[in-house]
């Protein structure tokens, strides 16, 4: 192997620069070229490609985004997108790729490998929605960075002795909402993967403020729907005051976590070992606190399992 390509796809998480960095670093150390393919697969249709090399990729382990940009592209889900591109791989005589993004970016990165360029893929978006991984890179900074706005909106709930809806991202997972909600000590929390339920939610908030609780924090996941129109519910069912905050992309951005950059370090070192060895078409999964790699087609197939025993847990700690 003399030169790879490196691509993000997809949503930004933060952890990816940490990633690109490790690929970069990791492939050089051993002797391999490194092109960066910029904004996504469209890039890589257009022949948007820069070399990188060991100083292109100092200072960024600790910014959020990616240097290389990201794109959804639908172009590259066309045959004539993906004969595009594989042309491009040969123009830049690239003969290995690592993609970072989620199950879209990895399910392309399976496509590239039918036609014959070797591709790894590493599992990057702040949704966790990959069920092959117990995490994704970015999804550990997401919950940080939720958790620290559910405490500086507590504090004003108490005050004013509100009931307060945070509506967090995660597409139609409902992981984000689950850990930030069990870590910051919400009463409820609102998840794609259980059916809403308004009276029984009001019914928990009535049973706190009878016991004297000042406020109520409900997490909700925008893949559960409708958080203005969940507080408007609640306000009229429980008559008390209610806000909804949307938290939005400030979960997307900001400085990676340690875990987010130690996990992003190691799954893309492991992915040029991967190339290296002359692999294709895997992608680097964390099961268990082990690094494993799996068959993108393999791993794309599993079925995401839903905590069950943290959402359980959740309503045990806020009786
Ligand atoms: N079945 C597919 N075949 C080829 N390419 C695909 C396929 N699915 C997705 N892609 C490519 O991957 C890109 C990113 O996919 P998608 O928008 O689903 O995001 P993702 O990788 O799942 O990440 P996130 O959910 O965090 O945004 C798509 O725009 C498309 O170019
Ligand atoms: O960047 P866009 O197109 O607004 O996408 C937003 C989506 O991307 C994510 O941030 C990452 O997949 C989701 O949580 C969210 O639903």
């Amino acid at each position: 192997m003399k030169r790879i390509g490196i691509l993000t796809s997809g949503g930004d998480a933060p952890g990816m620069n940490a990633a690109i960095r490790s690929v970069v670093r990791t492939a050089i150390y051993n002797d391999i070229e490194v092109m960066g393919i910029r904004r996504g697969y469209n890039g890589l249709i257009n022949g948007d490609i820069i070399p990188l090399d060991v100083s292109s990729v100092a200072d960024i382990i600790h910014r959020g985004g990616t240097i290389l940009h990201t794109a959804r592209s639908k172009e590259f889900m066309t045959e004539e997108g993906l004969d595009m591109a594989m042309n491009i791989l040969e123009v830049f005589k690239i003969d290995g790729l690592v993609v970072i993004g989620g199950d879209g970016s990895l399910r392309g990165a399976q496509k590239l490998s039918e036609k014959g360029i070797k591709t790894i893929g590493i599992p990057g978006t702040i949704d966790n929605d990959v069920a092959c991984t117990d995490f994704t890179i970015g999804f550990d900074t997401a919950v940080n960075t939720a958790l620290d706005a559910i405490a500086k909106i507590r504090d004003t709930s108490t005050s004013h002795e509100r009931t307060n809806i945070i509506e967090v991202m995660g597409r139609n997972s409902g992981d984000i909402a689950l850990l930030a909600g069990l870590a910051g000590g919400a009463d409820y929390v609102i998840v794609p993967e259980k059916e809403l339920n308004i009276d029984e939610i009001c019914k928990e908030i009535l049973k706190g403020k009878n016991r004297g609780k000042l406020h109520s924090i409900v997490v909700l996941a925008e893949g559960a729907g409708g958080a203005y129109e969940v507080g408007k519910q609640i306000q009229i069912k429980t008559g008390i005051e209610t806000r909804t905050t949307i938290l939005g992309y400030i979960q997307r951005g900001g400085s990676p976590t340690a875990f987010d950059r130690i996990l992003a370090s190691r799954m893309a070192s492991m992915a040029i070992e991967l190339l290296m060895g002359g692999k294709t078409s895997r992608t680097v999964c964390i099961q268990n606190n082990k690094l494993i790699d799996l068959d993108i087609d393999d791993a794309l197939s599993y079925k995401k399992q839903f905590d069950e025993k943290s959402y359980k847990l959740v309503e045990i700690l806020s009786i």
